[in-house]
């Protein structure tokens, strides 16, 4: 064992388990991991685990070379921006104990101090927003400096760690260490963030003690962390791996941030979407949020609780006048459209003799439009809605408070790869850790038979929703069963006859339109805006459906496939989202219409949405356009599902519409390039 190895002291890593502090143990560097949890697989074999120099970040200090000779060589530290940094002397196996004791005593100049950074000669300032950090180093004999800014509102928490002793230590000069929980990005995916524990150390015990606390006190100022969660985990998602991914990845950022978190294992579908609504107030109030552990039904289940929730004291979105106002105009545009078609049919066939089938199949429309006279738009879902007492309305306006966090362990995972750019469960739970934060828009679906329910992914009828339907069947398959179903389905060129009512995106909610949505992304900054002026889904919902009520668009035809989009749904299948320019946060749902066509045609649909994502406009077969809220309606008997995130809904004569930054969630979007701006 070396003499390194002989001084080293364990602390716990982020993955519940071990690792060896960077100035004892150099690693191998990790080629370019695709994932964490990849990176620690890969460590762990080779027992050595993720510490700053292993991975591909640009920002992070080259590997050491775990020579003892490596200590202190170099020319004299610079404090970025601040003037020169004390002296340290070279150290080598024959310099004299002067030296030797010199270099490894702290100075400071202007607030800087020389002490070693991750192993690594370096100067580093604590600075009002953070840890400013200059490396010293050299490569191939020339030297380099690299600088780096740590913000607290990065760092998890400092913990003080046991001096370093050992007999290559001169008396007195005892190394004190301070480490300091944070990430860093993936070199190829800046959204991808890796576990990192930056370690300071120096020899005087004080300089460290002040920065500990200093730094504690400052992630303590941290506004937006929460302090209390409510952790669902469900064993049966995805890969099955929720439980291990709880107590290996999630639990230990969880406590590095000293947030207390209660976790339940589901024991069914919808188990914690009934805890939620059965959770008394109290109890309730004591969480900042609520953690969903799994896949995205889990995550749907969740978000379903909560509104439910909210919806229930605060009144549904729409109340029973807005439904018959819009039910109302709805037959009545539906019964002139098809009065027109009507009487164009009876022309022609005045005209040329036998109608054709489409006329004919027009005029029947119209027949059973006059005749029945309704959409069969529901009255107002369950009793339930009538319970307007003030605890319900306490408890709505509690878990209006909580915030959602999403941690990946489904099959999909399109909200992970949506708000925040990775599959990662750390990326994940660091942002939860963190309190970052953004609206979240959601499409409530009311369904003709009065059952409703909300969505923020996607909802889809015809292909998709017969995929969902039939895979259903075999689960067992794990995320094959997609594949496998979506090629049996291809084969089978479904296709189903609709009546698609919807209302336009309004012009000033197109001027974003082309934009991709990333962190900082102004658009989805101003769904904070809005929702803090609409404040209530009430106002929100007679805004969208009932003020424009004569800009409705109707479209009756044969559909192979029809997809309201509410996020851009980015996943490993769609790695620029099923809608190109779609946000978190617009205030839009991007309805896919895809009218009957060949198996080639559609293939080249799905091949479009994986390769390039969907963007707005007419494309031949299919039709993207930007809406506010939607109704559909099936014609004829043959009908498909309508599948809302994951689940089938009961009922396939629908109204969504759609609500702007209704939940806040914790992520902050996908970080892209260098930059490291927050949303
Ligand atoms: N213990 C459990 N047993 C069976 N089903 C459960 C359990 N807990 C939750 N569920 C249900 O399982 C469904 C699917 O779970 P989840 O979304 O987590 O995984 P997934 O479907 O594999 O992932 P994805 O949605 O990303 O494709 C959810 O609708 C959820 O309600």
């Amino acid at each position: 064992m070396s003499q390194h190895a002989r001084s080293a002291s364990s602390i716990p890593l982020f993955e519940g388990q071990e690792f060896q502090t960077p100035s004892v143990v150099a690693a191998p560097a990790c080629p370019r991991p695709t994932s964490p949890e990849r990176c620690a697989s890969r460590q762990r074999s080779s027992r050595v685990l993720h510490v700053a120099a292993e991975c591909d970040d640009p920002l992070a200090p080259p590997p050491r070379r775990g020579s003892r000779s490596s200590l202190g060589i170099g020319a004299p530290a610079k404090a970025a921006g601040t003037g020169a940094a004390p002296m340290l002397g070279r150290a080598n196996s024959s310099g004299s104990g002067a030296r030797m004791q010199q270099q490894l005593l702290p100075g400071s100049a202007e607030g800087a101090v020389a002490m070693k950074a991750d192993g690594h000669r370096a100067t580093a300032t604590l600075g009002s927003t953070g840890i400013s950090i200059t490396y010293d180093i050299k490569h191939c004999c020339i030297p380099t400096s690299r600088a780096e800014h740590v913000p607290f509102s990065e760092v998890l928490s400092a913990e003080l760690l046991p001096p370093a002793t050992g007999m290559w230590r001169l008396p007195g000069t005892r190394l004190h260490r301070l480490v300091i929980w944070t990430f860093r990005r993936g070199a190829s995916n800046p959204a991808a963030w890796f576990p990192r524990q930056l370690v300071l150390e120096t020899a005087s015990e004080g300089v460290l003690d002040e920065w500990q606390q200093r730094i504690s006190a400052a992630v303590a100022r941290e506004p937006r962390r929460p302090r209390r969660l409510l952790v669902f985990v469900n064993p049966f998602g995805g890969s099955r791996r929720a439980a291990q991914i709880w107590q290996n990845v999630v639990k230990p950022v969880f406590d590095k941030a000293g947030i207390k978190s209660s976790a339940v294992e589901t024991q069914h579908g919808g188990h914690a979407r009934s805890l939620l609504t059965n959770m008394p107030g109290d109890e309730l109030a004591g969480y900042d949020g609520v953690v969903a552990i799994g896949g995205d039904g889990l995550f749907h289940e969740i978000i379903n609780g909560l509104l439910e929730l909210r919806s229930v004291p605060a009144g549904t979105s729409l109340d029973k006048h807005q439904w018959a106002e819009l039910q109302a105009h709805l037959e009545e545009a539906a019964a002139a459209d098809a009065a027109a078609a009507a009487v164009a049919a009876a022309e022609l066939q005045r005209q040329g003799g036998a109608a054709s089938a489409g006329a004919q199949q027009a005029a029947e429309a119209a027949a059973t439009l006059v005749k029945t006279g309704s959409f069969g738009l529901p009255g107002l879902p369950g009793g339930a809605r009538h319970m307007r007492g003030a605890a319900h309305r306490r408890t709505g306006s509690i878990a209006a408070s909580l915030r959602v966090g999403h941690i990946p362990a489904g099959s999909t995972d399109a909200v992970a790869c949506t708000l925040n750019g990775t599959r990662s469960a750390f990326t994940a739970a660091m942002h939860i850790a963190l309190g970052d934060g953004c609206p979240l828009d959601v499409l409530r679906i009311d369904s003709a038979n009065g059952h409703h329910a909300f969505a923020t992914c996607m909802v889809s009828y015809g292909f998709m929703g017969d995929v969902m339907a039939e895979s259903e069947n075999y689960r067992w398959l794990g995320p094959l069963r997609y594949d496998m179903i979506g090629t049996k389905m291809l084969a089978a060129n479904r296709s189903y006859r609709a009546r698609i009512s919807y209302l336009p995106a309004e012009p000033d909610q197109l001027a974003a339109a082309g934009k991709v949505c990333t962190a900082g992304c102004d658009l989805c900054r101003l769904g904070r805006e809005h929702i803090k002026l609409q404040n209530a889904f009430r106002e929100a919902s007679t805004r969208s459906l009932t003020r424009r009520r004569s800009e409705w668009v109707h479209i009756e035809s044969e559909f192979a496939g029809i997809m309201l989009v509410i996020m851009p749904c980015r996943s490993e299948k769609s790695v620029q989202g099923v809608a190109k320019y779609g946000h978190r946060s617009d205030g839009l749902i991007h309805l896919v219409m895809v009218k009957k066509c060949s198996r080639l045609q559609y293939l080249r649909f799905l091949l479009t949405l994986s390769n390039t994502g969907l963007a707005a406009g007419e494309h031949g077969f299919f039709t993207v356009v930007p809406a506010v809220a939607v109704h559909v309606e099936p014609v004829g008997g043959k009908e498909s599902h309508w599948n809302a995130d994951g689940e089938l809904l009961p009922n396939n004569h629908i109204t969504a519409e759609v609500h702007r930054g209704v939940i806040e969630v914790f992520a902050r979007g996908v970080e892209v390039g260098p930059s490291k701006t927050p949303a």
